[in-house]
């Protein structure tokens, strides 16, 4: 068989490529946006309605998934994909960011980190190696290496130390993942808003020719320029030919921007915790469905949509719902929502593929900036 993780690059426009990621489980079409699926579900969304957005891939959490309901557990009964009815790829970060901001009472030293369950108030500790034995009873098939971000801004000597921390964990996590056909760990680069520590961390995991590099320590609190920049710094620095994600990102507009700095795939919370809160993204810019405008409006959010959560209802049933605090209002926006980030990915790979990358992402930018919609 063909090598059984291998990433293709079709077409490049400027900085910005069209590739795919060929797993045994599926592939992965990139530029990618991986909807979020912390504890083990896309939050409201059935996977059939996941994989109807057109989605390839989703983002586990290592964090949620061992405190709740256990990774031994979930590797008893046959793994995520199992668990979750979702057979095609699944990326599982290593729990580092979350413990960080969700556990209480959390240490962090060479070892790992030390904290406790933000559920149950249970104590655990957590090493780099733990987090990759986490991720093989998950049966992750994109599994992150342990690392330590750091929130902006920060003193250079505190985002030095993180960093460093994070290579050697980075070795360490290399170590325990092995060799393991069909799967990938990818490093995280660390570093901040220094362009010194960027690339340092980039040439440090370059030379350990892992299959994959994440950019993390990024949309920490820094303004969306400050994110560009360290792109614009860190993927020039990375390998071609390996995909590049950036971690926690973003809206639409950040999607676009870094698209046209060379990143490859993406995961935010944004889409589907915007939709639980009544907020639709449409071709037309954003709409809030909790605001009374829209009581009496029959439009749907899209009529032009493939997405039924866009197409079928109105905006007036969709406040009313979300009013109500009805769940199928959440359901409908959320699933509206993953279906157009899947839609903006879609158009972004068609206009890579063209050569009208720049034009392309001018024009629907423009499109958000449409008065009432
Ligand atoms: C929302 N902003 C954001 N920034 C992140 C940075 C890291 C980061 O630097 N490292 C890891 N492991 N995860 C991150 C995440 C979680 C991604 N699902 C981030 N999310």
């Amino acid at each position: 068989m063909s090598e059984p993780f291998r990433f293709q690059l079709q077409a490049k426009d400027g900085a910005a490529r069209l590739g795919a990621i060929t797993m045994p489980r599926g592939t992965i079409r990139t530029p990618a946006f991986m909807p979020v699926g912390t504890a083990a579900t896309v939050k409201t969304l059935t996977m059939d309605q996941v994989r109807g957005t057109g989605a390839d891939i989703i983002l586990g959490n290592t964090y949620h998934l061992m405190l709740r309901p256990g990774a031994e557990r979930v590797a008893r009964l046959g793994g995520l994909h199992e668990f979750a009815r979702w057979p095609h790829p699944i990326l599982t970060d290593s729990g580092g960011f979350q413990v960080m901001s969700l556990a209480t009472l959390r240490k962090l030293d060479e070892k790992g980190v030390t904290f406790r369950s933000h559920i149950d108030g249970a104590k655990y500790e957590m090493s780099p190696e733990r987090s990759i034995e986490i991720q093989g009873l998950l049966d992750s098939d994109i599994q992150m290496q342990l690392d330590e971000c750091v929130a902006l801004p920060a003193a250079y000597a505190e985002v030095e130390r993180a960093m460093e921390l994070s290579l050697r964990w980075a070795e360490r996590c290399r170590i325990a993942f092995g060799d393991q056909p069909g799967r990938a760990m990818f490093g995280i680069v660390q570093g901040g808003a220094e362009p010194a520590l960027r690339e340092r961390s980039a040439l440090v995991l370059k030379a350990m020719d892992l299959k994959g590099y994440a950019v993390g320590g990024l949309a920490v609190g820094e303004p969306q320029q400050v994110m560009l920049d360290m792109l614009e710094v860190t993927c020039p620095l990375l390998p071609a030919e390996k995909p590049r994600y950036l971690m926690g990102v973003g809206t639409p507009d950040d999607i676009l921007k870094s698209v046209a700095r060379g990143i490859d795939m993406f995961d935010c919370v944004m889409p589907t915790r915007a939709g639980r809160h009544g907020l639709a993204f449409t071709r037309r810019g954003r709409v809030n469905l909790r605001n009374a405008r829209h009581a009496d409006d029959h439009r749907p959010l899209d009529e032009e949509s493939d997405c039924p959560a866009a197409r079928d209802y109105s905006r007036a049933y969709l406040h009313h719902l979300i009013r109500a605090q009805e769940s199928l209002g959440a359901m409908l926006l959320s699933w509206n929502n993953i279906a157009y980030y899947q839609n903006l990915m879609q158009g972004i790979r068609d206009a890579i593929g063209s050569g009208t990358f720049v034009s392309h992402a001018e024009k629907i930018s423009a499109s958000w900036a449409q008065g009432d919609i």
